[in-house]
């Protein structure tokens, strides 16, 4: 869906501080203030995708904890009561404005998958062509610590890069990023307009402000870096502010609005998928000129620029590109297996054919690659 004729397909996180009460627990009156609000944008046409936290907060009390638990196999269980409360009362609220919500529970390696990613954006477009509310939140019982997202925002970027959104609205308790963090430092300012996240505003970023949020104001700010490298402005606001979902989509919402000018920023569904969800399962290290015409010509990396090659990995695989320096310039999906690789790497064209009796082509196209240089993707 495009902005052209006012019918956005929006992304809105509700993190666990905007759900729940003072004692951690989700808190009716606020969930419900909030459906009413994205109802405003349903009843407007417009899809909406909401990415909600809040299982924990909602399971810790009837698994007999008295505060928020801090062991992951105790946030789980949490996890496992709660979301189903969770899901429960959004349903209701959904339903009592004549909407059906859907729930989706998603891992970090399902985006990392290329066949679950696809499936996942299918189910998402079947359930937004039929006027459902998918509400998404990772799937905390499953998850391992190394494997999680851990706080939902940077999930909320990724779902809006699968899903192609428009739009990503973040709310949190407090009205937007200041240029320091607002609790140690009362002179701090609100930033409304953020159109490049330089490395001071990483700096500015501090810890979670409450007890039950996880990400704190570094996770936003990673969401909105992602969803930028996809082209998706991101509005970071106050979720108890009156209206703020639909204000936030008509631009007159209090918060920062992160929105890059940088056109080349917008990666197709490819390239996005490897530079931000893709799992790199093996390196290809290159030689000087392979990477000076992969970097600043963005040619195809050619068999005969590979020095060295490490790992295990199929034909297809995601792998990372190194220089001789040992920095990472960037990823690509490889044409040959390592094995291949390894037998052909230095080799050109019928050389290649001699080697491994297969018709040569390129280790990675162009269109298969993305660099450090031109995406600001996560390195390692
Ligand atoms: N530069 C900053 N600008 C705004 N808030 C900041 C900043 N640095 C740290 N914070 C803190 O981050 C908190 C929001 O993150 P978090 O507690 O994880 O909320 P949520 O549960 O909504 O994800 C704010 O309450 C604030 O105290
Ligand atoms: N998936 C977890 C949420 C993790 C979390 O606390 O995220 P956030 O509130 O966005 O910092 C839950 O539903 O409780």
């Amino acid at each position: 869906m495009n902005s052209s004729n006012e019918k956005k397909r929006i992304v809105i996180k509700i993190g666990s501080s905007s759900l729940t009460s003072r004692l951690g627990e989700i808190s009716r009156r606020k969930l419900e203030r909030l459906v009413d609000d994205l109802v405003k944008l349903k009843d407007e046409g417009h899809e909406i995708v909401l990415v909600s936290s809040g299982a924990v907060a909602a399971g810790y009390r009837k698994l007999g904890c008295l505060e928020r638990p801090t062991s992951l196999p105790e946030k789980q269980a949490a996890a496992s009561i709660g979301q189903g409360l969770l899901m429960e009362a959004y349903s209701e609220r959904f339903l009592s404005h004549g909407y059906t919500a859907s729930q989706i529970l998603i891992t970090r390696s399902d985006f990392s998958d290329r066949n679950r990613y696809n499936n996942a954006r299918n189910t998402i477009n079947v359930l937004l062509e039929r006027g459902i509310v998918p509400i998404v939140n990772e799937n905390d019982t499953v998850t391992i610590k190394r494997l999680k997202f851990g706080d939902n925002d940077t999930l909320s970027a990724k779902v809006a890069g699968l899903v192609e959104a428009d739009q990503l609205i973040i709310l949190s308790d407090i009205d937007g990023l200041y240029d320091a963090d607002p609790r140690k430092n009362p002179e701090a300012q609100l930033m409304d307009k953020v159109s490049e996240i330089t490395p001071e505003i990483e700096d500015a970023a501090g810890e979670p402000g409450s007890a039950v949020g996880t990400g704190g104001m570094r996770s936003k700010i990673d969401a909105a870096k992602i969803a930028m490298s996809s082209g998706i402005p991101t509005f970071l606001g106050r979720a108890d502010s009156a209206d703020i979902i639909y204000q936030a989509v008509h631009k007159s919402a209090k918060g920062t609005y992160f929105e890059s000018d940088d056109e080349s920023l917008n990666l197709d569904d490819k390239k996005h998928w490897i530079a931000f969800n893709s799992g790199p399962e093996g390196d290809i290290i290159i030689t000087d000129e392979a990477k000076s015409e992969i970097a600043d010509q963005e040619k195809n990396l050619l068999p005969d620029g590979i020095y060295y090659v490490n790992g295990h990995f199929k034909k297809g695989a995601v792998v990372r590109i190194i220089d001789l320096d040992k920095n990472e310039i960037g990823l690509g999906v490889t044409n040959y297996s390592s094995s291949e690789l390894k037998k052909i790497k230095g080799h050109k064209g019928e050389e290649i054919t001699k080697i491994i009796n297969v018709t040569a082509k390129e280790a990675i196209n162009k269109n298969d690659l993305v660099c450090h240089d031109h995406i600001p993707m996560p390195i390692g």
